[in-house]
């Protein structure tokens, strides 16, 4: 590792984030960002729709998973217990929490834990490292050849220049919003959010996505591609039809994971603000209900995780992606990737093949393979440094565990967690058993400290989130659910515990810091089969002056190796304790549901089955080498779903409908509940009715496509886009 990396000096380890001088100038691209400005202009991404409902507890379904359990309650319920227990009221238990200089953290646990030795153990070592759980089958296949991609040959470059439009290269020709010919609404969102001047990404994207052009689009983490997407759209849906009969979803947004989608919600309200466009959040997790209802009214945008919408489009009766003009895939290089292909095939089919569709990523491909499967029309490439793969701002630093010393990276977490990086710190783990087993070591060891993957309930997940935003806790334990796009203020570092497996997962977990040209660090624990990556890694850096080499000093991992180990029994406790107290509350709420069962048996069995469009054991053999639950447990699990939809948990049976379309099916649904109400012709009528008058006109003219012949989507009525581009210019003269 020495031959790449300085060496930091093992006395500085305090870290100190400069703060941005006035005077510097930085002449990067970076200097677009302001530093200081933060989309969340509330502090809080979730005020907005958590503010519309009410209460988190309004917005998040209830009823199907026991009351959550809080480690935390377990914890200061064990303490009390074993204060009492000693009956030594003198000796409390130290009030200062924060370590003297030089002291790594003895506190109260230590003692707490002699008086434990009663307590049973678990045949687990609670401790795990690496290696020690989920194995990864596929492991060296992972150290995929991001980093030695071969060099492309003439026929892939053949079929690129064939795939994309003439390379409509980044430029900046527009260093302001003013020259973008945006209307006065967006513009003055983009004022009051602190945008006042593009970022290369967003001055390449806009003018291209507003001429309806497909756009592949990559550039690094936190450089404002969100906003990238979300401009042009609401200014060619300022131009949609308007009246009683025209709403209609012009505009779907798919993202991963739900917390990104919550995420992208909040963006696209905030730069909506002062227009009468409508977003609509469909994720998992989320009462289906609610969602439903909202669909019915027709929101233009919404914004959604694939599982949640397709849920919708095979069960919702009256909703349908017939009239979608937009589709943009963010994060596109993992929604293309095997874990989410059927899923997206399925939503592609749905839509219109004259829609225009964007994708985006910072690690996106430019793959023609890949891309054939959007049935893309002639996109621009739009790649901004795509040499550079890491934030400037970004220091990354790498700390060596030696062979055979994998028992050590616990205690080097602990360690540098207690001795340098004290707060703000995201620390991903490849597996959520890992996630929550350290969130319980922290806890014992009073390190304010927050939990986020696939194992919680969308409540906790928000919650996680929001306490972490909000500095309440120090630390966010997180599997790679929480890798991709989360925009996090003030993330001063990210910790890997261990290596991630593909160089793509590195470069978006480390993005969770050092966005928007602020300054942050990654510290990642490197073993001994992670030296590819590692290479990888710097190659792909900013520049070898950010990389270091981290030294923990031996006698500091020991004591923390020792105090662990004399943890062990009480971590085993805790999740004893745990696991017992989940039980109840399942027992409990089996109880509760043989209740309603029996008290609501009608209507609950009238209810039609819901469905889904591939049956369990298509879903099995679909499942690619990589599913997405390894992508998102880090490739080192085999366990079961992260992040995943609920629809799947109870995968329906294939219903009698199943092989038809979805829009006969939809139709013969409707036909057969009508014929039990024996209403036929009155409700064919008004279905005819309905899909007439929400049939939108376009809200702009993409390049034209070729309708294959036996292509089943309606022809679109088409207006011109030009000259809504140039109606809103003339406009927006008289307005400014
Ligand atoms: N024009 C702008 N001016 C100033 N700041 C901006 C601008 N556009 C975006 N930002 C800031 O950049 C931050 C990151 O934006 P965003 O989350 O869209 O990045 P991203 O490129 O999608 O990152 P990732 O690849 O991790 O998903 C936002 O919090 C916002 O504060």
């Amino acid at each position: 590792m020495t031959d790449y990396v300085m060496t930091l000096d093992s006395d500085s380890e305090d870290y100190i984030f400069p703060k941005p001088s006035k005077d510097s100038k930085p002449e990067t691209e970076d200097a677009s960002l302001n530093p200081e400005f933060t989309f969340d202009v509330s502090g809080d991404p979730y005020v907005d729709i958590i503010g519309q409902s009410i209460e988190l507890g309004d917005f998040v379904k209830k009823g199907t998973q026991p009351e959550p359990i809080s480690v935390d309650e377990i914890i200061a319920r064990r303490r009390i217990t074993i204060k009492r227990k000693r009956g030594d009221n003198d000796n409390e238990e130290s009030a200062s929490e924060e370590e003297s200089e030089g002291s790594d953290g003895g506190d109260s646990m230590d003692s707490a834990n002699k008086t434990n030795d009663k307590l049973p153990e678990e045949g687990d070592d609670p401790l795990i490292t690496f290696g020690e759980d989920d194995e990864d089958p596929n492991e060296d296949d992972n150290y995929s050849s991001d980093d030695e991609s071969e060099p492309e040959t003439q026929a892939e470059k053949e079929r690129k220049a064939a795939f994309f439009d003439s390379d409509v290269s980044p430029s900046d020709a527009h260093s302001s919003f003013l020259t973008m010919n945006l209307s006065r609404p967006i513009l003055k969102a983009l004022t009051t959010l602190g945008f006042h001047k593009p970022t290369p990404i967003q001055a390449a994207t806009v003018p291209a996505a507003l001429l309806g052009k497909d756009v592949v689009g990559g550039a690094v983490t936190g450089s404002g591609k969100t906003a990238a997407f979300i401009i042009p759209i609401l200014e060619r849906l300022l131009y949609r039809d308007k009246g009683k009969n025209a709403a209609a979803t012009r505009c779907v947004v798919l993202v991963p994971t739900r917390e990104l989608a919550v995420q992208c919600f909040d963006v696209g309200t905030k730069l909506a603000t002062h227009t009468d466009i409508r977003l609509c959040l469909i994720v998992g997790g989320l009462s289906v209900k609610s969602q439903e209802v909202a669909l019915r009214s027709r929101p233009d945008i919404i914004i959604a995780t694939p599982g949640r919408l397709i849920d919708h489009i095979h069960n919702s009766l009256s909703f349908n992606l017939d009239t979608l003009d937009v589709l943009v895939l963010d994060e596109a290089d993992r929604m293309l990737s095997d874990g989410f292909a059927d899923e997206l095939a399925d939503i592609v089919k749905s839509c219109p093949t004259s829609r225009q569709t964007m994708l985006f990523s910072a690690t996106m491909t430019d793959s023609v393979d890949e891309l054939v499967k959007m049935s893309l029309n002639k996109p621009v490439r739009l790649f901004v440094d795509p040499k550079r793969s890491t934030a400037r701002g970004l220091v990354q630093e790498f700390v060596r565990v030696r062979a055979g010393k994998e028992s050590e990276r616990s205690a080097i977490l602990i360690a540098l967690c207690k001795r340098t990086f004290k707060s703000n710190v995201i620390i991903f783990l490849r597996s959520k058993k890992l996630a929550h087993q350290m969130r319980i070591v922290f806890s014992l060891l009073r390190m304010k400290c927050e939990e986020l993957h696939g194992d919680l309930s969308q409540e906790q997940r928000l919650k996680a989130l929001q306490l972490f935003r909000d500095g309440s806790v120090d630390f966010l334990m997180a599997t790679d659910l929480a890798s991709r796009g989360l925009d996090i203020k003030g993330v001063e570092t990210v910790i890997n515990y261990d290596m991630p497996g593909q160089l793509a997962q590195y470069l978006h977990r480390v993005g969770r810091t050092a966005r928007a040209g602020r300054k942050g660090r990654s510290v990642t624990l490197v073993g001994e089969a992670d030296r590819k990556m590692l290479k990888a890694a710097i190659k792909h850096g900013a520049g070898e002056d950010q990389v270091r080499h981290r030294i923990v000093p031996v006698e500091v991992v020991s004591k923390w190796l020792e105090k662990l180990e004399m943890l062990k029994v009480e971590i085993s406790a805790v999740m004893r304790d745990e696991y017992e107290e989940k039980q109840l509350r399942k027992a409990e709420m089996e109880i509760t549901k043989g209740e309603n069962m029996i008290e609501h048996e009608a209507e609950i069995y009238s209810r039609p089955a819901r469905t889904w469009f591939q049956t369990g054991k298509e879903k099995a053999n679909a499942e690619g080498p990589i599913s997405k639950q390894q992508y998102e447990d880090g490739f080192f699990t085999s366990g079961k779903s992260e992040g995943k939809e609920p629809t799947d948990g109870n995968k329906p049976k294939r219903d009698k409908f199943a092989g038809l379309s979805r829009r006969v099916k939809r139709r013969k649904m409707i036909m057969e509940e009508d014929a039990e109400l024996g209403d036929e012709n009155a409700l064919n009528a008004a279905i005819r009715l309905a899909k007439k008058s929400a049939r939108p006109s376009k809200i702009g003219v993409p390049e034209k496509r070729l309708v294959k012949a036996n292509s089943k989507s309606k022809p679109k009525k088409v207006t011109s886009r030009a000259g809504a581009v140039e109606k809103g210019y003339e406009r927006k003269e008289l307005m400014l």
